[in-house]
């Protein structure tokens, strides 16, 4: 298995009710492995957004036991939950397209933003921000990074393919483009002004939040009134879209930028994310990895 909290891995037994898999599929599992079934959001398939959704991991299932997340060797799963990895994609190159790809993936069908030649930002050069400009691209559009440093600038462009790139604190170049794009993609972690971000959108403009902030931000009422702009948000994106990215990938070409580790490398990696040091995603090779020589040369502390 190659999973991050997304998991990648052979499927080694079905039960007597699976139907849509057999054993040695490749398949993937991401954030979500249950629901209700019953309510709307259950019901129009978007089940990413029940109430009553159990997360792959840090939660518990019905009967109270713990989910396992994606370090486990081997995890069960109802098939509902559960994607086929299509063929021509590596599946250390799929687990990133569980979160990261269909997050971004996700709002720009939802919000109608999939036509060619649209303008889109996307705000925070990370894990999500890496998949954002590529998928986009990918769909035709005008991709403005903005970043809040100018390092990434040559990785955005050379690298990615993004058309322009902005440093959110630079006012002149953020008030040169004010008025230009149709949709930002935010996916920054932390609380930041929303107002130099609104200004960039044309009328009609949609702001879609992505990272998760436990503070409120805040806007003068006018930044949104001028201009009929939204501020919304979207969280990961449903399995049937989630198929759809992975075959999107496969068909225009696309891979993650990932650094794939074993797992004695991962208090490193969490480091590394803290430090804002990884191009762009990693992916733990769980059964590429010898947890118990790992365990055995971990630091004791
Ligand atoms: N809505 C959803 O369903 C999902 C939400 N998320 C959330 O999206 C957010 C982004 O995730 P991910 O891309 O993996 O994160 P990363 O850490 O990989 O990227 C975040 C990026 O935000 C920018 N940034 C600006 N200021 C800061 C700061 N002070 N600290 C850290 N980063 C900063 C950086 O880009 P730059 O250098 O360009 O400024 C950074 O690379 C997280 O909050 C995550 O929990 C993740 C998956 C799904
Ligand atoms: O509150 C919403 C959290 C969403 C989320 C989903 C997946 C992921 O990897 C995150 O970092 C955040």
């Amino acid at each position: 298995m190659v999973p991050g909290h997304e998991v990648v891995g052979e499927v080694v037994e079905v039960g007597p009710e699976v139907s849509k898999y057999g054993v040695g599929d490749v398949v993937g599992v991401g954030v979500i492995v249950g629901c209700c079934r019953e309510c709307s959001p259950c019901k129009a398939n978007v089940e990413q957004y029940c109430n009553k959704k159990i997360w792959s991991y840090n939660d518990v299932y019905t009967d109270g036991r713990p989910t396992q997340g994606g370090f486990a060797s081997t995890m069960v799963v109802d098939q509902k939950f559960v994607v086929k990895i299509p063929a021509g994609l590596a599946p250390e190159q799929a687990a990133p397209l569980l979160c990261a790809g269909v997050t971004v993936y996700s709002p720009l069908k939802a919000f109608g933003l999939t036509a060619p030649g649209l303008r889109g930002g996307i705000v925070g050069l990370g894990g999500v921000g890496h998949m954002g400009v590529k998928v986009a691209k990918a769909m035709g559009h005008h991709v403005t990074v903005i970043s809040s440093s100018s390092k990434k600038r040559a990785e955005a462009m050379d690298h990615l393919g993004a058309d322009a790139y902005l440093v959110s604190t630079d006012a002149a170049a953020m008030a040169a483009a004010a008025d230009s794009l149709d949709y930002i993609i935010d996916t920054v972690p932390v609380h930041h002004p929303l107002e130099p971000y609104l200004s960039l959108l044309r009328l009609d403009g949609k702001h879609v939040l992505l990272g998760v902030i436990g503070e409120p931000l805040s806007f003068v009422s006018p930044m949104v009134m001028l201009g009929r702009k939204a501020i919304t948000g979207s969280f990961i994106g449903s399995i049937d879209e989630t198929a759809e990215v992975l075959q999107f990938c496969v068909d225009k070409g696309l891979t993650s930028q990932i650094e794939v580790v074993k797992m004695g490398y991962v208090n490193e990696a969490l480091e590394r994310l803290e430090r804002n040091d990884v191009r762009y995603r990693f992916v733990v090779d769980v059964a590429g990895s010898n947890v118990e020589e790992d365990a055995a040369d971990a630091p004791s502390n």
